[in-house]
């Protein structure tokens, strides 16, 4: 049964959601569907008045531009604009934030020093979270750390909020940018690929939505079995691979094509830019 289908039981916390744009409003839609938060205990917030009236009547939540009247009332707090308005926002929310509220900001790059500087209490309680989109069907990858003021009752209660749209682990801070460029921009290349692979379906006859469906089943079947068999994957791929068959010849052709080094070097230079992000 897949995360997204399993019914999670009700935190019976109030949460705000600052920033509720693509990533925040795939968050709201999961935990409503999941059932970890009703509608009546979910604010979301976003910049434009006519996006917020759509979003509650869409969601039948309360959706705002008030940042610091949906942040008062919360229990928890999640925090969901570009990195660069974070610690603004921070600043902005400050007056109603206490050592009972928890934090979770689940912004690139921002480090949780940088929120606690930004914060008023000092002692706030920070987690920072680098989700992803296919948080959207229970499929999501989320990746945890807590700031030094978040206790680890908080962290596991971040990890359990995560847990209903897919996984989630917990890593050192230092490895939050890394994840950014693997896991948080990673369903882009991934789409990309399957992209190319029903492009190639085409181009070898088959119809382009059985193409499609080929490629984003298979894919799907490979990263299943990595996660299920904790098999390396270079051992799946020898099981594939028949002696003088024809998968030989294609790894051939995409060992000559780079795609090793290309996917490397797309990830290094996402967690690069992914460092920079809160700058600017
Ligand atoms: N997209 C992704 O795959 C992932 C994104 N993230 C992170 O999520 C964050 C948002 O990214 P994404 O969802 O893609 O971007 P979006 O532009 O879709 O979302 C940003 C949202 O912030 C709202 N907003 C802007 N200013 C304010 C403000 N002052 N107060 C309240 N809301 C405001 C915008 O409102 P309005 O809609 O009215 O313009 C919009 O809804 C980023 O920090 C990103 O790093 C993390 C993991 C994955
Ligand atoms: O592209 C971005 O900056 C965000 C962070 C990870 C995925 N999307």
């Amino acid at each position: 049964m897949s995360a997204s289908s399993q019914q999670a039981a009700n935190t019976g916390l109030r949460v705000a959601i600052l920033g509720t744009g693509k990533m925040g409003g795939i968050l709201l839609e999961a935990f409503l569907r999941s059932g970890l938060f009703n509608s009546d205990q979910v604010t979301a917030t976003v910049a434009h008045e006519a996006r917020a009236t759509a979003l509650a009547s869409r969601l039948g939540i309360r959706a705002t531009t008030n940042n610091l009247e949906a942040a008062r009332e919360a229990d928890v707090i999640l925090i969901g604009v570009k990195p660069a308005q974070v610690a603004d926002l921070v600043r902005e929310i400050s007056p109603v934030l206490s050592d009972k509220k928890l934090l979770i900001s689940f912004a690139a790059s921002v480090g949780t020093r940088a929120i606690e500087e930004a914060a008023l209490p000092a002692s706030l309680s920070v987690i920072r979270a680098m989700p992803n989109t296919p948080s959207a069907v229970g499929a999501g990858m989320t990746a945890l750390c807590r700031g030094r003021n978040a206790t680890l009752e908080q962290l596991d209660l971040a990890q359990r909020i995560f847990a209903t749209v897919g996984r989630a682990v917990v890593v050192d801070e230092k490895h939050m940018d890394a994840v950014t460029g693997l896991s948080g921009s990673g369903p882009a290349f991934i789409y990309i690929i399957l992209e190319a692979l029903a492009e190639a379906g085409v181009n070898v006859g088959l119809p382009r939505d059985i193409a499609t469906q080929l490629a984003a089943q298979t894919a799907y079947g490979a990263a299943k079995m990595v996660l299920e068999t904790g098999s390396h994957p270079a051992l799946l791929k020898d099981e594939v691979t028949t002696p003088a068959g024809c998968t030989v010849d294609g790894i051939l052709e995409l060992e000559e094509g780079g795609v090793r080094v290309t996917l490397i070097k797309a990830v290094k230079r996402a967690t690069e830019r992914a460092r920079q992000l809160a700058g600017n």
